[in-house]
């Protein structure tokens, strides 16, 4: 399963397939470094200043994490080997005024509702692009309906998501607090229940038993193992490294080394000369390449979270504070950003895939 690559160079089905290859190697290359990276972080230090974690927050607002997304006005006509029209442009503009805007006002209305919505939206999104990192990119074969694709989808977005309220209930709720308490300090009680032993317990078991299912009704429908043995080596993976990373700092590396580093190498493969240039190992100019699309609209992002800054109703002064904003401001941008990616994932089929059984 794959998506068409343009036609800006003439560009053989079998560059199309070394590129795929390289882009693998790459997404797996990035997702061992931040796990090994990560753990031995965590082995090492006793205890890890919050400025510390936020680093790799700050840095990926200019390093794959905001820019991953700043190309959602190309991808769509790519995916069709179209050139881009002022109609493209438009079309993803008014989707993130209208769809980013009315969450915006989720969010000054119900900021507890927003973060709770924010936490379902990211499992979603980083489920699906781990899906299609797995299906388009690794061949996985063991994932060939729609059922164990979307429970492959809850499986990889839940690691990220509930792991760490399992392992790190204090610093869930201190986040859910810095992006709440932006709007409303007093909001944040009624999330309360979530970081209870019991709902953790219950939401443990419940991933623990998603987990085993997958992997188990994987390993009985693959034919080629390999692509099984990696779905299962980047599980358990990850369940080890959000178990015992902090989870700021496990996220602040996640989101751009894992999830973003696999979606831009999914927008490079839409590109004809990115892609060669993938395939011919160049890859200071496929990324710079890729830079030099996203860079307009990642500055856009950096203005639309000033704006952020000065609508909210506190003045963001303290790190948390500063987190709290990014990832409301990531929030907001994300919704839009879903329609796109889903959009995306229509075109190849990702979630009809042709077997049934
Ligand atoms: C930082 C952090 C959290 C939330 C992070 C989220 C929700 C990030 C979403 C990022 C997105 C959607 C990026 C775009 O793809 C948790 C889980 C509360 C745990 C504590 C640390
Ligand atoms: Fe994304």
């Amino acid at each position: 399963m794959t998506e068409p690559t343009a036609s800006s160079a003439p560009e053989t089905e079998m560059t199309a397939s070394v590129a795929r290859r390289v882009a693998a190697r790459i997404a797996l290359t990035g997702g061992v470094a931040i796990l090994v990276v990560g753990v031995v972080i965590a082995a090492a230090a006793d205890s890890i200043p919050l400025w510390a974690q936020l680093l790799p927050f700050a840095a990926s607002v200019l390093v794959l994490g905001f820019p991953h997304g700043a190309v959602d006005h190309l991808v769509l006509p790519r995916a069709r080997s179209r050139p881009i029209t002022p109609r493209d442009l438009a079309f993803v503009g008014s989707l993130y005024l209208v769809v980013g805007g009315l969450y915006a006002i989720v969010w000054w209305r119900a900021p507890a509702a927003a973060f709770a919505a924010f936490i379902a939206l990211t499992l979603v999104h980083w489920g699906q692009g781990d899906v299609y990192a797995l299906v388009a990119l690794a061949g996985a074969d063991h994932l060939r309906t729609r059922a164990v694709r979307a429970l492959t989808a809850f499986v990889r977005g839940g690691i990220p998501m509930l792991v760490p309220l399992i392992a790190f209930p204090a610093e869930y709720a201190f986040v859910a607090q810095a992006l709440v308490g932006l709007f409303d300090p007093a909001a944040a009680t009624a999330l309360e229940p979530a970081f209870t032993l019991e709902a953790r317990f219950a939401v443990g078991a419940f991933l623990a038993t998603a987990i085993l299912g997958s992997l188990a009704f994987g390993l009985h429908r693959a034919d080629d193992r390999g692509p099984w043995l990696l779905d299962a080596g980047e599980t358990l993976g990850l369940v080890a490294y959000f178990a015992v990373v902090p989870p700021i700092l496990a996220i602040g590396l996640y989101f751009p080394f894992w999830h973003s580093l696999r979606h831009i190498l999914r927008a490079m493969l839409l590109d004809g000369q990115t892609s060669g240039r993938l395939a011919r190992r160049c890859f200071a100019g496929a990324f710079s390449r890729f830079a030099r699309d996203a860079a307009p609209l990642t500055a856009g992002a950096l203005v639309l979270f000033a704006v952020l800054a000065l609508a909210i109703p506190t003045t963001p002064a303290t790190p948390a504070d500063l987190l709290g904003l990014y990832l409301v401001g990531i929030a907001v941008l994300t919704l839009p950003h879903v329609v796109v990616v889903t959009l995306l994932d229509r075109r190849i089929g990702l979630w009809t895939p042709r077997s049934r059984s």
